[in-house]
């Protein structure tokens, strides 16, 4: 087989995204009619019938959970009938990426002629609903927390580490430790990049907000601008007040010929490589930085041939400043240039595990105008889930398609040893990492230190919020906590963290 025959060569050829904003949630689409929706304009934009597609591939969501599998009533309600039409296992921010690595592949197999690829979130809508039976007082439903906080809570969850917000801020306070930064500037790079996001957001329709924030907007913490988990406060983390779908056709190269579409409306896709870390955060070699992410964004450089100069324009997945300072520094790229093409998941939006579709339509809609290549960097769980994947306006010559893009055993290699986990450790420990939680009113509300103990063994430990010279220690930037000793003491109420 020829990887110059264009009955295999994979290409991007429509994409669409939409938000939506009833004034009524009873009157807001779920998000099955989001992703109808955000298909429709996909097939519009290409110019083909969705009834075409041979193959269906939905990102998992959580916001309707209870609509269960949508391959059969999506496939109705878009009147199509694909051979090949499945759910992702979870909804996971790598998802997209995966979905679009996998339809390259079935392309270059010769599986399939057309494929779609679509996600759609209506979690404001959920929110409003449930918020509207409570009598309209409870603002409390977090679609996000209720998904983390299904099961009986594990160790990590009885320290306060459920919800994506409670964990991320473990990466952000050891990888500015690791980098020798103050928090002054930790908080300064993210403030200039989330700040940057804003304003790709503000010139994007599909964006969710799109009036340019300030670094000095990120950073002020007010009323609007909740603490919520140190150092991050709401205009740093990923906005769960939305609703959004977003999706896109693949096709052939010899099929989009063969439906007249313009050469200079197809995007080529480029080679894909994924790694993860172990689902557990406490499973994990350490806290600033990601042997995972580290292979699968080198691995996709190498795959393709090319350095951080080809790339015109990048998405580096953000959820939390954590992820895109650390994915940048792998990949090279400057804080001051935008690490995203949509706008970030705290403007652009932040569907849960589709945010990479809108960033695929965002990066499609740029290459079409200008640029050669783009990266694209995705993230999901817990800083678990890794895949990259390169996106061009013209041939990516070393693209091969059906390829493996499971590069888990080069991480396994470089990962270094993973710490021993105690449980019910009491002694003295140095810090590995912290959070201090904050409530609605921003008054701290819980705080946990990730220890070490002599023997470098990790353990977790309460901070008690009533002890304001250690809350100030923790979060006022004089001195670096992590990396301190402190002891940890049995409590009626569990271990807590003692300064020494
Ligand atoms: C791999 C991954 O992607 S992991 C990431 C998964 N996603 C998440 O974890 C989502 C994290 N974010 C959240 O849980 C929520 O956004 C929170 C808790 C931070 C804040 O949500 P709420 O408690 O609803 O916000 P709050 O009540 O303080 O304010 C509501 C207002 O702020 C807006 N808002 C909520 N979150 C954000 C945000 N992160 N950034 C900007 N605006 C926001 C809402 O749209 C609403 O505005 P409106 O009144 O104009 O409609």
């Amino acid at each position: 087989m020829s990887m110059t025959d264009p009955e295999r060569i994979p290409v991007i050829i429509g994409v669409g995204q939409v938000g939506d904003r009833p004034d009524d949630p009873d009157r807001g689409l779920d998000s099955l009619g989001l992703m109808v929706e955000a298909l429709k304009v996909a097939a519009q934009d290409a110019g083909v019938p969705l009834a075409d597609i041979d193959s269906l591939a939905i990102v998992d969501q959580i916001s309707f959970h209870h609509l269960g599998k949508l391959c059969e009533p999506l496939a109705a309600a878009i009147g199509a009938a694909p051979a090949i039409n499945y759910q992702s296992a979870a909804p996971h921010g790598d998802t997209p990426i995966r979905l679009l690595n996998e339809a390259a592949n079935r392309i270059g197999a010769g599986e399939v002629k057309l494929a779609a690829v679509v996600g759609g979130e209506a979690l404001r809508t959920a929110a409003g609903r449930a918020a509207k039976a409570a009598s309209g007082e409870d603002k409390s439903y977090n679609a996000v927390r209720k998904v983390a906080t299904r099961r009986e809570p594990n160790y990590a969850q009885r320290h306060g580490l459920s919800a994506p917000v409670d964990i991320y801020p473990l990466y952000e306070n050891a990888t500015r430790a690791a980098w020798g930064e103050s928090l002054e500037d930790a908080q300064f790079e993210s403030a200039e990049i989330w700040s940057r996001f804003s304003e790709v957001a503000a010139e994007n329709p599909g964006a969710w907000i799109r009036k340019p924030a300030s670094p000095a907007d990120i950073l002020d913490v007010n009323e609007r601008n909740r603490p919520i988990a140190f150092p991050y406060s709401k205009l740093m983390v990923a906005n769960s007040s939305v609703n959004q779908g977003a999706g896109f056709l693949v096709a052939s190269l010899a099929e989009a010929r063969r439906r007249g579409i313009a050469e200079d409306r197809l995007i080529y896709v480029g080679m894909g490589a994924a790694a993860k870390e172990p689902a557990s955060i406490l499973a994990r070699d350490r806290y600033d930085h990601s042997v995972s992410m580290e292979t699968s964004i080198a691995r996709t450089l190498d795959l393709n041939g090319m350095t951080v100069e080809d790339f015109d324009c990048v998405e580096l997945y953000s959820c939390f400043p954590c992820v895109p300072k650390m994915a940048r520094r792998i990949l090279g790229w400057p804080w001051d240039r935008p690490a995203s093409v949509f706008g970030g998941l705290t403007f652009g939006g932040g569907p849960i595990a589709n945010y990479m579709s809108h960033a695929v339509v965002s990066m499609v809609d740029k290459l079409r105008r200008e640029g050669r290549y783009g990266f694209l960097f995705a993230n999901g769980g817990f800083a678990t889930d890794n895949h990259c994947i390169v996106l061009g306006n013209r041939p990516i010559a070393a693209a091969r398609f059906p390829q493996d893009f499971d590069h888990q055993a080069e991480a396994e290699e470089k990962r270094g040893p993973v710490p021993e986990l105690v449980e019910d450790y009491a002694g003295p420990a140095t810090i590995e990492s912290y959070t201090v939680f904050y409530g609605r009113d921003g008054a701290p509300r819980a705080g946990v230190v990730v220890a070490r103990t002599p023997e470098g063994q990790r353990t977790l430990a309460h901070v008690d919020v009533r002890d304001a010279a250690m809350l100030a220690f923790l979060t006022d930037g004089t001195h670096e906590p992590v990396g301190t000793e402190g002891r940890i003491v049995a409590l009626d109420e569990g271990f807590g963290w003692r300064r020494t």
